[in-house]
C-alpha cells in the first residue's frame, strides 16, 4: 500500500492532528527531567506511547536526538518503533538533500525499511534543485514510503528564498508544488509526494492543490491557528496536516493529559474540515 494511500487510510481514521516528539531542553526541564540521554529517552518514550495510540501522524525532529550522539539516535529508534506498534504513521523530520550520490545514502538510511531508523515519510529540501532529489523519490516509489518536500516554511525568513521568482515568473514555491503535481498526477485518493507549508504563512496566493498531503508545522506554538488553516490553504484543506510538537508536549508528562489534547485538538479539526466541506 503506498504512503499516500496509507496516509489518507490513517487521517480519515483518527483525524488531522500530527504530533510532533521534540525533546527540547526547555520541556525535558519543565517535566522535572534532566538534559541527559537518560532524560531524553524518558521524555520521548513517554510522549510517544501517549500521542502515538491516538494521532495519525507523529513527527519525531531528528536534531533533539542528534543532540546526544549515538545515544541520542539509539532514542530515535526507538520512538520509530514504538510509534508504529501504537498503529501510528512516522514521519521523520530530518529535512535532508544533497548532490545526487550522496542523497541515494540519506534515502537508503531513512527510507529502506532494513535501516534500524527507516520511517514511513521523511521531510527533504529540494535547494540544491527539485532533481537532487530523484534518490529519495526513486526510494520512496520502491518502499511505499513518504517525502515531504520544504515548499513555504513557518519561519519569517522563508520568503528570502521561497518567494523568489524563478526564470518563467513562477516563485520558488509554486515551481516545488508543480514538481509535487506532476509526480503524484493519477494517484488515487492521495499521492505519496507532500510538501511542507507552514501554518503560520497568511494568504500567499499560492496553489497548494497538487495531490498530496501538506505537513502545516507551526500550528499552536508558531501562532498558527485553526481559523487561519482555510485562508492558507483553500480547497487543499482537506489533505492538511496541522503539527503541533511544543503547544502538545507542554501538557506533559500526563500521558492522558496529552492524550485529551490531541483529542480535543483532532476534534476542532474535524469540525472545521465538516463545516468547510459544507461550504463547498
Ligand atoms: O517550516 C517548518 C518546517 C518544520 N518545522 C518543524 O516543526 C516543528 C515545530 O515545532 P513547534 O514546537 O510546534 O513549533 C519543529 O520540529 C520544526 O523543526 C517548522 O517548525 N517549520
Amino acid at each position: 500500500m503506498t504512503f499516500g494511500s496509507r496516509f489518507h487510510a490513517a487521517v480519515a481514521a483518527r483525524g488531522p492532528l500530527c504530533a510532533g516528539i521534540d525533546p527540547h531542553a526547555a520541556l525535558l526541564h519543565a517535566w522535572g527531567l534532566p538534559d541527559s540521554v537518560e532524560g531524553l529517552e524518558s521524555f520521548a518514550l513517554t510522549a510517544t506511547e501517549a500521542l502515538a495510540a491516538e494521532c495519525a501522524v507523529v513527527k519525531p525532529q531528528s536534531a533533539f536526538y542528534e543532540r546526544f550522539g549515538s545515544r541520542g539516535v539509539a532514542v530515535l529508534e526507538r520512538v520509530i518503533a514504538v510509534a508504529r506498534e501504537a498503529g501510528a504513521l512516522v514521519l521523520l523530520d530530518v529535512k535532508r538533500g544533497d548532490v545526487g550520490s550522496t542523497s541515494e545514502a540519506y534515502a537508503e538510511a531513512y527510507l529502506d525499511p532494513a535501516s534500524p531508523i527507516a520511517a514511513d515519510a521523511i521531510t527533504v529540501s529540494p535547494f540544491l534543485g527539485f532533481g537532487s532529489l530523484d534518490p529519495f523519490v526513486d526510494a520512496a516509489r520502491k518502499h511505499d514510503a513518504g517525502l515531504f518536500v520544504l515548499a513555504r516554511t513557518s519561519n519569517k525568513e522563508a520568503p528570502e528564498v521561497q518567494a523568489a521568482h524563478v526564470d518563467d515568473g513562477r516563485t520558488v514555491t509554486a515551481t516545488m508544488l508543480d514538481h509535487l503535481r506532476h509526480l503524484n498526477a493519477g494517484a488515487d485518493p492521495l499521492g505519496s509526494f507532500g510538501a511542507v507549508v507552514g501554518a503560520t504563512i497568511g494568504d500567499t496566493g499560492e496553489d497548494f492543490a497538487f495531490n498530496g498531503p501538506i505537513l502545516a508545522p507551526g500550528y499552536g506554538a508558531q501562532g498558527g491557528t485553526t481559523a487561519e488553516l482555510p485562508r492558507i490553504f483553500g480547497a487543499a484543506l482537506p489533505n492538511v496536516l496541522p503539527s503541533s510538537s511544543r503547544e502538545l508536549l507542554r501538557v506533559g508528562p500526563s500521558a492522558p493529559a496529552m492524550r485529551e489534547a490531541a483529542r480535543r485538538t483532532n476534534d476542532e479539526l474535524r469540525t472545521l474540515l465538516s463545516r468547510t466541506a459544507g461550504q463547498r
